[in-house]
């Protein structure tokens, strides 16, 4: 190459970073300064590039940054990306999510579940009006009922199971409801079960859960990375398996669905209850698969986790525990006769009713953002008095929600089912986001609603149950639904640690009700540290974890057999857990 040559070229690469650092530069300047939502507080990151939500997103469990944030900017409209607000005024959960005209789901956003056109990622309202009502039949309530069969039937298996194997082997309960919940979607949308449950000899797990794992473990990169998205689209299955083996558990996934698809279109539905595919006749074969396909991981993960954390908070506390055994006629009542569980007999169980909202409550399995756009041509959107712009993305987290003091009261943390059995109570149902709202709330709350309810009245009929004393809690994962990180689920330990547990004190102890009480109990030193915000710092003997508030401190004393080390830092890097371990402790 001539001299003049490499000079030119030189000369091209100067202009061309400049060019390319002024870009960067005038970006940054307009969405610091003249974007529309430039008024709006939040970190500067985040106002300037969406890397900032997407590492927040992928630390965790987001929301509590983002809880932190809003007191530190003192918002309730929070900027969390160059075109995104996070909002904390709960009056205004119905106007985002209503049912008569609700803000358009924000599609890219959804475009990274990877299935396109189904009822849950359809952005757009008449296509996605016309696949609901399609899917209504199947999904209410007269469709439970006649789906109730088969969760008593995987619920008897399951208890059967655990019965079995307690003596000899640890059982990891999460996943033992995990196989259940998706064995009772599978029947229900694919008219045919992988036989989860029954897949290993000694332990509940199965290929199933792994492929779901790597489903949801990679949701955010592909958030993050739209254009690998597109590009993992298009190469051959082959190659994708290569550059990601975790990812074969997701092909024979999706060829497991279409074979079910294939069995049922030459045999018809030979169950006794209805199945999704009916219901989907019009669709060609591939929608037929994304769609029941979609429907199995909206409905499988979700119920698990709900189930897990009910059933942690409902152990942590002896009160409550004693009630519902009672409530449910006491342990051992359950005698293998399923007509003793009808649902509509247990729905009459207050007490029962009341931890199923509550587990529902606080165990919330989808607690973060859920995107929708400010729409044009509509009501002004107004929040801290200000006008927010159409074509803002915004969203108002069911954690939100869940968390307001304003809503629930100073116990709104605290997992309390007595919230439910007040005259007054009724009217808090309007405020329980779990299930999101409007015209696309869950479709599948009531069969959500009927396995919760049939499950916790079989586990807590059927076995003596508690926690294991000093255990280490999973940590908590928001993958946009909640899962326990699969390296930390704890095995419930053999028989020979359950009498230690039984004579456990803390077991016995009624909840500590105040940081006082829980210090004296605890012996660890609790405090507020003003760098922190609020948060509550901790210093004992032992591991490590953070909470957010004082009244996040007590009842995680109790639960944790409390020598914890607490120590928040000033970012407030927070783990807060719950627990997928539990003790069954013989008759
Ligand atoms: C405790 C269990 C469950 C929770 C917490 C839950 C939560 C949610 C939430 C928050 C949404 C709204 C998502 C959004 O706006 O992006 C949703 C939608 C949906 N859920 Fe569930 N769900 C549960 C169980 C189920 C079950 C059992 C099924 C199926 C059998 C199911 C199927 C769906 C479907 C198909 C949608 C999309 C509805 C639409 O957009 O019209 N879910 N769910």
């Amino acid at each position: 190459m001539h001299q003049g040559d490499r000079n030119q070229l030189a000369f091209l690469a100067v202009i061309g970073s400049l060019v390319l650092a002024a870009y960067f530069l005038l970006s940054r300047l307009y969405y610091l300064y003249f974007h529309p939502l430039a008024s709006f507080p939040g970190p500067t990151n985040a106002a300037t590039s969406r890397r900032w939500i997407y590492r927040v997103t992928d630390s965790g469990f987001p929301e509590e940054e983002l809880e932190w944030l809003h007191k530190k900017h003192q918002t309730s409209a929070l900027r969390i990306g160059p075109n995104e607000l996070h909002i904390t005024d709960v009056s205004k959960y119905k106007v985002i999510y209503s049912q008569a005209n609700p803000f358009p789901k924000w599609g890219e956003f959804y475009e990274a579940f990877n299935s396109p056109h189904t009822v849950f990622t359809e952005v757009d309202a008449k296509m996605h009006k016309e696949r609901r009502r399609l899917l209504n039949p199947v999904f209410s309530r007269a469709g439970v009922f006649k789906l109730e069969p088969i969760i008593h039937d995987k619920a008897r298996t399951m208890i059967k199971k655990i019965d079995r194997l307690r003596e000899k082997n640890d059982i990891n309960v999460y996943d033992a409801l995990r196989c259940l919940t998706t064995e009772v979607i599978m029947e229900f949308a694919f008219a045919k079960s992988a036989n989860m449950l029954e897949e290993q000899e000694t332990s509940f797990e199965s290929w199933f859960l792994t492929a779901f794992d790597a489903v949801a473990g990679s949701l955010w990169k592909m958030q993050e990375f739209p254009l690998l998205r597109k590009v993992a689209g298009c190469l051959p299955d082959k190659v994708v398996e290569r550059l990601d083996p975790q990812l074969v558990n997701v092909f024979r996934m999706l060829k497991y669905a279409e074979s079910c698809l294939n069995h049922y279109e030459m045999h018809g539905n030979t169950t006794s209850h209805p199945v999704v595919f009916e219901d989907l006749s019009s669709l060609s074969h591939k929608n037929k698969v994304t769609e029941a396909l979609d429907i199995l991981i909206a409905g499988a993960d979700t119920t698990a986790s709900t189930l897990t954390a009910g059933m942690m908070h409902i152990l942590s506390n002896p009160k409550i525990h004693t009630n519902l055994v009672n409530a449910l006629g006491g342990v051992g009542a359950y005698s293998g006769n399923a007509e003793v569980f009808q649902l509509l007999e247990l729905e009459k169980i207050e007490y029962l009713t009341a931890c199923v909202k509550e587990s529902l409550r606080v165990g919330m399995a989808v607690p973060g953002r859920l995107p929708r756009i400010v729409p044009h041509n509509a009501q002004p959107f107004v929040v801290d008095d200000k006008v927010i712009p159409p074509g803002s993305i915004v969203s108002i987290s069911a954690y939100t929600m869940h968390t307001s003091e304003e809503i629930w009261g100073p116990d709104a943390r605290i997992f309390n089912p007595d919230r439910w059995l007040k005259p007054e109570s009724k009217s808090l149902d309007q405020y329980l986001c779990t299930f999101s709202k409007g015209s696309r709330k869950c479709i599948g709350q009531n069969v959500a609603f009927a396995e919760v309810t049939i499950v916790l009245a079989y586990f807590f009929r059927s076995f003596k149950m508690a926690l294991p004393p000093g255990f280490q809690p999973p940590e908590r994962k928001d993958k946009f639904t909640m899962e326990c990180n699969p390296m930390q689920s704890i095995p419930i330990p053999k028989l020979h640690r359950l009498i230690e547990s039984a004579q456990s004190p803390t077991l016995n102890r009624p909840a500590i009700g105040n940081v006082e009480d829980a210090e004296q109990e605890s012996g660890a030193e609790i405090s507020s540290s003003p760098e922190s915000s609020g948060l509550v710092s901790m210093r004992g003997k032992g591991r490590t974890a953070s909470f957010h508030d004082s009244s996040d401190v007590a009842p995680a004393l109790l639960r944790t057999n409390i020598n914890i080390h607490i120590h928040i830092n000033g970012n407030s890097h927070i783990h807060r857990q719950f627990f997928p371990c539990i003790l069954f402790v013989p008759d």
